[in-house]
């Protein structure tokens, strides 16, 4: 049994949402920024003598800043990031179209597809941008065709420019966010996996243990945990070596895989030591489980290249919410149990 667990009953609670924190202080950033932004041109375009345009950006100026206390508490992120882009891009795509709005309205055009992508992700990512810098660019042979009546040579290869940096913009974001996603997408597989016997980690069963203690208190449904420990794993190590030891482990997770159902869930705590949670299964039913379970681990040939190998487990068995109402104390109850049953002998189901 891995010394690092014996004795050891609790399950640490640290949770962290690193992406969405980080969303959030760019988000409240932003707000400040575009909000100071937005007022300083809305003061700008007033003294310009325009009406509608400064009004509206005094609006948004002032509902940026009044809205930074939501955003810190907020569980509608997405959202409130979406419909904040949404109206920034009507702003700026107002603004390039205003024939006589400044010469470098169009500079916004690029910092909108960063904004969508890092924000938002891929998909909508690029539902924003694509749409806000075709129209952008309509805007600006509109603006042009407005100014000089004719487009020269010269105006077409600005526009040109103007045109294919937009676009590079938005492929440059958009293989960058697809990658970073990617990388994410795995980092956070890794972190949740075990690399030995690829099945759910440590922290990962403490997760699902959380969630589907918080699922059956609303469904108001029981459901069983089991914690097994092989028998004498030690003597593997000892007498075929580590390299045969983490053959057995691999078998083992794939025994556990094969024996629960759909619905149920098998992680690898560390060491020899693994938790199932059998989903609506209480009472006769957890022990019967866990008992099928028992003799799958005993009927099962182990091999490590030739060599045929013969397990025991013992196996603690704990039902929420009669052993527990949280994941501490059922967690708790489920390793006492296997530890009187490594005590009375080994090889054996406990289930009170
Ligand atoms: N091969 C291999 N061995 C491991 C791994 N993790 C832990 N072990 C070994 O597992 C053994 C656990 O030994 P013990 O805690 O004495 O448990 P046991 O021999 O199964 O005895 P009981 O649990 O009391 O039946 C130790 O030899 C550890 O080195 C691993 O990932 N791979």
């Amino acid at each position: 049994m891995q010394q690092d667990y014996k004795g050891h009953h609790s399950l640490p609670e640290a949770e962290f949402n690193i992406a969405d924190d980080h969303r959030r202080l760019m988000i409240r950033l932003l707000f400040v920024l575009a909000s100071i932004v937005v007022l300083t041109f809305s003061l700008l375009n007033f003294l310009e003598g325009l009406r509608i345009l400064p009004a509206i950006q005094l609006c948004c100026g002032l509902f940026g800043l009044a809205s930074l206390h939501r955003i810190q508490k907020t569980r509608h992120l997405t959202r409130w990031t979406f419909w904040f882009l949404l109206t920034l891009f009507i702003i700026v795509t107002f603004a390039v179209y205003t024939v006589d709005g400044s010469d470098t309205n169009f500079v916004w055009i690029y910092i909108m597809p960063v904004l969508a992508y890092s924000m938002l992700g891929l998909r909508p990512g690029l539902l924003l941008s694509l749409p806000f810098v075709l129209i952008c660019i309509g805007g600006l042979i509109w603006h042009y065709w407005n100014i000089y009546e004719v487009l020269t040579a010269r105006t077409i290869a600005n526009l040109v420019n103007l045109a294919a940096a937009g676009l590079l913009v938005i492929l440059f974001m958009h293989y960058y966010e697809r990658g970073r996603a990617d990388t994410q997408r795995q980092l956070l597989h890794m972190a949740a996996t075990d690399a030995l016997t690829n099945l759910p980690n440590r922290g990962e069963f403490q997760r699902t243990l959380r969630s589907t203690i918080a699922h059956s208190t609303r469904k108001n449904t029981p459901f069983t945990l089991i914690v097994l420990d092989l028998d004498h794993f030690k003597q593997v190590n000892d007498t075929h070596g580590h390299d045969a030891g983490d053959q057995v482990l691999k078998q083992l997770g794939h025994c556990l895989q094969r024996n629960i159902r759909a619905s149920d869930f098998v992680a690898r705590l560390g060491g020899e030591e693994f938790a199932i949670i059998f989903r609506d299964a209480a009472g006769n039913e957890a022990g019967t489980l866990a008992e099928s379970i028992r003799q799958a681990i005993a009927d099962m040939p182990f091999h490590y290249d030739d060599t045929g190998l013969s397990l025991r487990a013992t196996l603690g068995v704990a039902t929420f919410p009669d052993d527990g109402k949280d994941s501490t104390t059922l967690y708790k109850m489920a390793d006492e149990r296997l530890y009187r049953g490594k005590r009375e002998g080994r090889d054996r189901v406990v289930t009170a």
